[in-house]
């Protein structure tokens, strides 16, 4: 006789929290090695030049898959709380005429900061198919599951700032070409992100309100988790090991063949 499959238990809030947080400490990207190579000092100027570049992919699409979940609230109150996180990546325009410039803007600022160009960054058109698939995938999950895994598929946010203060302290203690100016964009994040998850986490302990529901939210988490993990690990092995650069992207200047310079 085989035992039946063990039927999940419906949470309760606290402890539909304590599990979501569990998979934050076991899959976030803090835990993959290219992350400890950046934050170490590990990694040539050309391989920061590679994580910047590729990076801004998944930046580009924040505000658009936010847009995408804006529309699908039906409540106002819902719809404002989250046209906020879009105006911190697109920026604001005040009444006055005065700006604040977005979050996009500053990860450019970002990536000329490490030697590259604005319009090659921009352009994307250099940048891995890893990012290209990971990042399109998590647009087209907030588009096309339930609202609910939608909202969840962001509580990545609730680890970001552990990892972004990791990040900015140990880039700016072991890279002495990188200074705080170009770090900026984390900056507002530190205080964006909590924002944020607290939101999206009471929202997530309020509708998870059946086994069902709980088991897609926790899936919802992973497959994000999954989304960042997986840009990492296809610049780890584009630029570290075994250090194969698929044909068209980026090869940076301090490891490229004469064979590539001349292409
Ligand atoms: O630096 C990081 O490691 C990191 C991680 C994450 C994340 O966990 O999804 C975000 C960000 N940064 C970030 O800057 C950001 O604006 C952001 C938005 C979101 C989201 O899913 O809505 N995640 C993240």
């Amino acid at each position: 006789m085989t035992a039946a499959p063990a039927v999940p238990a419906l949470l309760s809030p606290e402890d539909l929290e304590a599990a979501l947080r569990a998979i934050g400490a076991a899959r976030y990207h803090i835990h993959h090695p290219f992350h400890r190579l950046l934050h170490d000092g590990k990694l040539t100027r050309g391989q920061v030049q590679a994580w910047a570049l590729n990076r801004y992919w998944y930046q580009a699409a924040i505000p658009i898959k936010d847009s995408i979940l804006m529309a699908r609230f039906e409540s106002g109150e819902l719809r404002r709380e989250w046209r906020r996180r879009i105006e911190d990546h697109d920026g604001r325009v005040h009444p006055d005429g005065s700006t604040d410039t977005g979050g996009i803007e500053r990860w450019i600022k970002l990536a000329e900061g490490v030697g590259l160009s604005r319009e090659m960054v921009v352009a994307a058109d250099q940048i891995l198919p890893e990012t290209r698939f990971a990042v399109d995938a998590y647009v087209h999950f907030v588009r096309d599951r339930s609202l609910l895994e939608a909202v969840a598929s962001s509580l990545t946010e609730l680890f970001s700032p552990k990892i972004i203060a990791e990040r900015v302290s140990g880039m700016l203690a072991n890279y002495d070409w990188i200074g705080p100016d170009t770090l900026a964009y984390f900056t507002p994040r530190l205080t964006q992100a909590p924002q944020d998850s607290d939101f999206a986490l009471a929202y997530v302990k309020q509708h998870a309100d059946t086994v069902e529901k709980q088991q897609a939210v926790l899936a919802a988490l992973r497959f994000k988790c999954d989304v960042l993990w997986s840009q990492l690990d296809g610049l780890y092995y584009a630029y570290v090991a075994p250090g194969f650069v698929p044909p068209g992207c980026f090869v940076p200047e301090d490891t490229r063949t004469s064979e590539q310079a001349s292409a």
